[in-house]
């Protein structure tokens, strides 16, 4: 057997499509959905992924504005930059790119963000939002995963999906949006005692850690959809995941690829919400 590839290249650019024909309708009420993006310092994996974002923020029709900051700025000027967007009314989405700087406090920096443009979903309003059901900014990644499972019809009510990671931008949210799907969701991680008991249980299996090779096509059940967020670079520098591809793919039934599978559905998340908010400035003044 050779799984299903989730195409995150292929589904990616029908989404921009979807969306860049909200963004004409959008225009026609004199509204142009913007995005704003603080990038801090010059880390070489962030500035491909913020350079990826503006391209196709921008082939969406987006309002796209980078702010690029000094890795020696201070919190205080970085708190007062968002303060200012967040009194901008042209501005629907606003992201500050992690990590940040080591004089930085990320939580001080996401809980500055107004919650309504958070479109990380990262600050404490949208985490609660999201956790209890309701409405809400949601992170991309997650969001983004979500939408390549229902792309493919990936059964997800009942299913039980098995999320490798903790972390508040993947591990966590992933778990929150596939419980409120209702599959029945493990979270493991670092402490958990034979990992491979449970990876071999799971009908969904979402891999979010940051190990090449962690996962391979023993590790999982037969006929498993297996998500890899991982991002690697090998001994080549070449980029790749956090499961032994070619092996996972003769056991899985949908395999995502890297890069071409989580990355690019990343930004798709990220743009969904921020059209998303467009739209309901609309129903404001409708
Ligand atoms: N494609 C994309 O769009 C994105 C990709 N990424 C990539 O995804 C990966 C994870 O990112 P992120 O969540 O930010 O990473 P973090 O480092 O914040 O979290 C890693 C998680 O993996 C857990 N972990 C570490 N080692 C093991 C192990 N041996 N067995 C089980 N669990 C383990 C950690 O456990 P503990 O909590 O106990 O420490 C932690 O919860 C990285 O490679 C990152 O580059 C991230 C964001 C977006
Ligand atoms: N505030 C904040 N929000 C984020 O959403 C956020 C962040 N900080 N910091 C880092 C992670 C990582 N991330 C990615 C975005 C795009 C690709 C992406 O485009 N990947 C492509 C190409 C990658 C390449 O060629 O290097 C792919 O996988 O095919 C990957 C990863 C967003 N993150
Ligand atoms: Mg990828």
């Amino acid at each position: 057997m050779t799984a299903t590839i989730l195409d995150g290249t292929k589904v990616a650019k029908r989404a921009d499509q979807v969306f860049q024909e909200t963004v004409q309708e959008l225009k026609q009420h004199q509204i142009i959905p913007g995005l704003a993006v603080i990038l801090v310092g010059d880390n070489p994996a962030s500035a491909v992924y913020v350079r990826n974002k503006q391209r196709r923020a921008e082939k969406i029709g987006l309002n796209y504005q980078l702010f690029h900051l000094p890795v020696t700025v201070s919190q205080d000027e970085l708190l007062e930059l968002i303060q200012r967007l967040n009194q901008d009314p042209q501005v629907d989405g606003l992201m500050v790119q992690m990590p940040l700087p080591a004089q930085i406090d990320a939580m001080v920096v996401m809980n500055t963000i107004a919650p309504e443009k958070d479109v990380d979903g990262f600050s404490i309003a949208n985490v609660g939002r999201l956790w209890s059901g309701m409405f809400g900014n949601f992170p991309g990644t997650p969001r983004g995963i979500m939408r390549l499972l229902h792309e493919y019809q990936v059964p997800i009510a009942g299913q039980h999906a098995v999320v490798i990671g903790r972390s508040d931008i993947v591990g966590k949210p992933m778990a929150a949006l596939l419980l409120r799907e209702n599959a029945t969701v493990t979270i493991a991680h670092s402490h958990t005692r034979d990992l491979r008991s449970l990876t071999r249980q799971a009908d969904i299996l979402v891999v979010a850690v940051g190990q090449a090779g962690l996962i391979s096509g023993a590790d999982i059940k037969p006929g498993a959809v297996v998500v890899d967020v991982g991002m690697n670079r090998n001994e080549a520098g070449k980029l790749v995941g956090d499961i032994d591809f070619p092996s996972v793919a003769q056991v899985a039934k949908m395999v995502t690829p890297v890069p071409g599978g989580v990355g690019p559905m990343t930004i798709t998340g990220l743009l969904e919400q921020v059209v998303t908010l467009a739209q309901r400035r609309v129903e404001q003044n409708d």
